[in-house]
Parts: C-alpha cells; structure tokens; sequence
C-alpha cells in the first residue's frame, strides 16, 4: 500500500466538500480524480500530501510523495538546473545534478539548464514540474491538472512518464479535466461524495 484514505472527509472555510471516501493505492495503480470546478479534487490532492488534515477520517501513506500543482515551486531566480538540484539536494537525495539532468532530458527542456526558471514558457513551466516530481524519485505522485499547458507532445510524454513511474512500482493520484491515455487507471468521480 502506497497510500491508504479511510472514511474521509474534507472541509475547507468551514464548508464539507466531500465525505466518506475511501481509497488504496497500490503499486503501478493510477486513480484520476473527477468532478466539477470547486468540488474538492485539489483539496484531495492536499489531504493525500499531507498538508491540510482530514475533518473526518484517516490518510495513510507508506513513503515520499511528489506534489505537482499549479505553484511551480521552483526558485524563479535560480536557473533550471539549480533550481531542480536543490529540491532533490533537500530530499536528501544523492548526484542531484545527474537526477536534474536526466529529468530536464525527459520533459525536453535538457537545452534549457542554464535558463532562470522566471524566463520559462507556460507549457515549459508545466514540464519543469514534472521535472521535479521525476527529480524526486518518491513512489507516490500527486499531480494537479498536470497536462494543463503543455502540447501534444507534452501530453504524451506525461502519459508516458506517468506509465513508466507506474511500471517502476509507483503510484499516481491525479486531476484532469483533459482526456489523458492511462493504462488500467481508476476513475474517482467526486461528485458521488458530497454531502446531502
Ligand atoms: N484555503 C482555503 N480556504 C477556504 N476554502 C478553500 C481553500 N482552498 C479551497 N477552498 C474551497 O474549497 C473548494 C474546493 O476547492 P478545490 O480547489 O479543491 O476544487 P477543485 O475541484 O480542485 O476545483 P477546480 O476544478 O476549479 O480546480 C472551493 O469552493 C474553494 O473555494
């Protein structure tokens, strides 16, 4: 188990979102969270990553997590490269300059090391984020609308990442509103969770 919610409920601004939701995470599974604009999927997101608390319920995981949101979180004055290290360089991570090399070479930005990440495109900035998730090497992914921004080939090669992450052993929670080609993933439609 990589991740494990039990009877979960969520409240944000004193507001119940949803309820009584339960969720495992298994090795090479992938769950796409669905549901309209407001009803909670990022706050799910939040809740697996630990940073905001269940009102109800109980979230378990079993390792690392990488987080990709719509919050870049890389260093915009530092350059690419840098900015990438230093993430995995806190995550206590070794040769953090090979492990940025290498993800900045999957999502297609290896030219762009040396850019300060505040000159990235929108759809550049989207595979910098992927960069840092595949930087992390953590078994579990949390992945906020992540083809949000990027083109066709961008698309395909998340889906690929996620598909190789997946065949890795890891796990992959994530949110779209865009069709993404996933092999065997589940669906989690929230709208099946709000409270009456
Ligand atoms: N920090 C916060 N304090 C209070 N309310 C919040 C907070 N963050 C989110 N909310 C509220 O929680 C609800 C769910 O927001 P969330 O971002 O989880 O929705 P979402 O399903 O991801 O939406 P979208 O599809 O638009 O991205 C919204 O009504 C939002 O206003």
């Amino acid at each position: 188990m990589i991740l494990e919610l039990h009877q979960v409920a969520c409240a944000r601004g004193g507001r119940l979102l949803f309820t009584q939701l339960s969720l495992t995470l298994g090795a090479g599974e992938a769950v796409v969270v669905t549901g309209p604009n407001g009803i909670g999927k990022s706050s799910l997101l939040r809740l697996a990553a630990g940073l905001i608390a269940p009102f109800e319920g109980r979230v378990t995981r079993s390792g690392r997590i990488a987080l990709a949101t719509e919050d870049l979180a890389l260093d915009t004055e530092r350059r690419l490269g840098e900015a990438l290290s230093f993430w995995a360089r806190l995550d206590g991570l070794a040769a953090v300059d090979r492990r940025a090399a290498a993800a900045l070479d999957t999502v297609g930005l290896g030219k762009l090391a040396d850019v300060p990440v505040r000159l990235l495109s929108t759809g550049q900035r989207r595979r910098a984020g992927l960069a840092r998730v595949l930087a992390a090497e953590a078994p579990l992914w949390l992945l906020d609308e992540p083809g949000n921004g990027l083109d066709v080939a961008g698309v395909a090669m998340l889906e690929r990442a996620i598909a190789d992450h997946r065949a890795g052993g890891g796990a992959v929670l994530l949110t779209t509103h865009q069709p993404l080609a996933l092999t065997d993933a589940w669906t989690l439609a929230l709208d099946g969770h709000v409270p009456a």
